[in-house]
């Protein structure tokens, strides 16, 4: 997939566009399949598939108090759109001006004058241009003007309602593994680096842990938790990891670190990426090292029986 940073880098003139739009965040599986459905009309009319972004995240700019996590990076996000088979995509910068964009304009600038759309993919709930003033039916409407298609898909409905980026947050921070593999249709990941820690873990506990730094991301809630770990050079490793601020050592400040099994390597400084698998339990306080020691042993036993089935498959991601 080609990506395509803001309108002035798009010189080419695309080939009947089938054009889909959106935040994106997560990726998740109503994301996919607007995706799906833009990758098969552009093949049915020989055209190019294209999906149409924005950087940062609307709501960082229409409500920056409001300190939303988001589920995937930019980054992230581009590869996993890539891997939907996409020909292209364009990140536009979201900015003061963008949002004041009507939604007339939005169609008629953009997506007809701009990139020349012969047909138009969203979901159920589309909303567009200054407040999100624009529906389905302004839409349907300026197709007819135009000449261009609209397809509307879903709602992707998964056990009972429709699939959103906001369900997803809500299972993460729940520590819902399974609830947002179920949404995204692959464990819910976070990649940071390894950088140092207390130094307690292989010492006094005989658990050395990676650390991972991380900023302002989307973290499961306080657990243990059984993660594959993802290391730089694509090995896939079982690992029991803790994400919380170590209450038998009074810590105080969050930490997301994993005990990597069958491992004794240095990774320092590495990126690595923790793909959450299932919640073990809760974080405790516990009355000696001795005994959190004694419990991290089970954790471990736990993970390993619950990582089995993913490991065998190979990827990780099925069965
Ligand atoms: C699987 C696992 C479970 C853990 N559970 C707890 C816990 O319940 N309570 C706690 O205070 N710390 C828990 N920890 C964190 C340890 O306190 C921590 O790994 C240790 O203090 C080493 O920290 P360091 O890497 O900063 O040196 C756990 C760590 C792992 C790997
Ligand atoms: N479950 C779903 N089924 C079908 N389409 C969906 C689903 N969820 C979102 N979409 C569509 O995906 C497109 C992009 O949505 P976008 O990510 O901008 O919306 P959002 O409101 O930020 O996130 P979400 O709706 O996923 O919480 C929109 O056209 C939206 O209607």
């Amino acid at each position: 997939m080609q990506v395509v940073m803001g309108l002035e880098e798009l010189r080419q003139r695309l080939p009947r566009p089938v054009i889909t739009i959106g935040n994106f965040d997560g990726v998740h599986l109503g994301h996919q399949a607007l995706f799906a459905k833009a990758v098969e009309r552009a093949k049915a009319l020989g055209g190019t598939s294209l999906a149409v972004t924005f950087e940062p995240h609307p709501i960082r700019v229409l409500r920056p108090a409001v300190n939303l996590p988001l589920i995937t990076t930019l980054r992230q996000k581009l590869v996993l759109m890539g891997q939907s088979g996409l020909d292209l995509t364009l990140c536009l910068r979201f900015d003061q001006d963008f949002a004041s964009l009507s939604a007339d304009a939005f169609v008629d600038k953009l997506l007809v004058s701009r990139l020349g759309a012969a047909e138009v993919v969203v979901g159920y709930d589309f909303a567009f241009g200054h407040k999100g003033l624009g529906d389905l039916d302004l839409l349907r409407s300026k197709g007819e003007r135009w000449g261009f298609a609209v397809h509307v898909v879903g709602p992707v409905i998964i056990d009972g309602r429709p699939v959103s980026s906001t369900r997803v947050r809500q299972e993460v921070a729940d520590g819902n593994m399974e609830g947002a593999r179920h949404l995204l249709g692959r464990h819910y990941q976070v990649a940071g680096r390894v950088v140092a820690g207390h130094g307690r873990g292989g010492r006094l506990l005989g658990f050395p842990t990676a650390n991972l730094k991380v900023s302002d991301e989307l973290l499961p809630g306080p657990g243990v938790y059984a993660v594959l770990v993802e290391l730089a050079d694509g090995r896939l490793l079982k690992g029991a990891n803790n994400i919380g601020n170590n209450p038998t050592f009074d810590d105080g400040a969050l930490s997301v670190e994993t005990h990597l099994l069958d491992f004794d390597g240095d990774i320092y400084g590495q990126d690595i990426r923790l793909h959450f698998v299932e919640r073990l339990r809760g974080e405790q306080r516990f009355d000696s090292p001795e005994a959190l020691k004694a419990q991290i042993g089970l954790d471990i036993e736990r993970a390993i029986a619950v990582l089995e089935p993913w490991v065998r498959s190979g990827n990780g991601g099925e069965k």
